[in-house]
């Protein structure tokens, strides 16, 4: 098991600066005490899920799953946004491959996390909408700083989240929640989705946050790790079936939708009006 000398302590801790020297858009520090890693995402400005950063998520993913990790807690560099979802520029007029390996990416990303056998927490110091908000229903529990918003607005910018991601909300708030929320597309501030159980503490400061988060996964420290683990895959194998099953098929329609002019037109609207940046002419 590692971890359980100092010696491989200090190998995982090595290995993962070195990794993070690699990854220049997540750095992964360890905590060599309780051996819990902090994945820190920090693409200028606002952690937009491109290609590239969502690669970099997944290979973070894949190392801290391969060196049996005892914990992580995922959070920005940002003090304002957590992440912003998708990168809503490289969706506009896309390049058909490049989208489909972003689509493949997310994907993994999802499995990854969602699936993955260590505890997992969401410090969201900042806004996080729709794919932001994917990240953070995918770990196990949320700390969220106040006067933030959290939420999956897909409706809002014009289409629907996929069915792995509803189940995701679903097994959090609730179905009925889930419904209200999602066909709204609503955003909730930090107070809102705490009483509706999206996120399970609020924090005043990053410190406070990842205090919270360090005591939730201190809560496994008695706990046999396979038997916390199989109970997760139990509770999230099926929903982490159902995606492996059908992400082909997923990613194909995905960029069918999204290469559809009728997407683009909806798409560049919502740029115009809610971005500052604004679309090349
Ligand atoms: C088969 C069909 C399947 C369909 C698939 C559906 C779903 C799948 C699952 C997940 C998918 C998720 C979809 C998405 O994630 S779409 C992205 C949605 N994101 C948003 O709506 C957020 C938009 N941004 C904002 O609301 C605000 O920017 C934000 C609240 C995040 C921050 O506000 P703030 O005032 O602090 O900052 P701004 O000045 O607005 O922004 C700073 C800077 O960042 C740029 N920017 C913001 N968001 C994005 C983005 N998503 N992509 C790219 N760039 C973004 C913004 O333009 C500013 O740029 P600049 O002026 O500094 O250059």
């Amino acid at each position: 098991m590692a971890f359980r000398t100092a010696r491989n302590l200090a190998y995982f801790s090595n290995y993962i600066r070195n990794y993070s020297t690699n990854g220049p858009l997540v750095n992964v520090t360890v905590n060599e005490k309780s051996g819990f890693a902090t994945a820190t995402l920090q693409r200028p400005s606002v952690n937009s899920l491109n290609l590239e950063l969502l690669t970099e998520i997944s290979h973070t993913l894949q190392q801290l799953e391969k060196n049996k990790c005892r914990g992580l807690i995922l959070t920005s560099a940002s003090n304002k946004v957590f992440s912003a979802g998708l990168d809503l520029f490289e969706l506009h007029k896309p390049n058909a491959d490049k989208i489909k390996q972003m689509w493949s990416t997310l994907q993994e990303v999802w499995i990854k996390l969602y699936g993955s056998s260590y505890p997992t927490v969401a410090v969201v110091n900042g806004h996080a909408p729709a794919g932001g908000c994917m990240l953070a229903l995918s770990c196990e529990y949320r700390v969220m700083l106040n006067n933030f918003i959290i939420g999956l607005n897909e409706a809002q910018i014009g289409f629907s989240a996929p069915m792995w991601l509803i189940d995701g909300m679903r097994n959090t708030i609730g179905s009925r929640q889930a419904e209200f929320a999602l066909t709204a597309g609503t955003l909730f501030k930090t107070e809102e989705a705490l009483k509706i159980g999206l996120v399970d503490e609020v924090a005043q400061s990053k410190e406070e946050a990842i205090e919270k988060a360090e005591k939730f996964l201190n809560k496994f420290a008695k706990i046999p790790p396979h038997a916390r683990s199989m109970t997760k895959a139990a509770l999230r194998g099926a929903n982490i079936q159902a995606l492996v099953r059908n992400k082909d098929e997923e990613v194909r329609s995905y960029v069918d939708f999204v290469t559809d002019s009728q997407f683009q037109d909806s798409l560049g609207e919502f740029i115009e009006l809610n971005l500052k940046q604004k679309l090349s002419k």
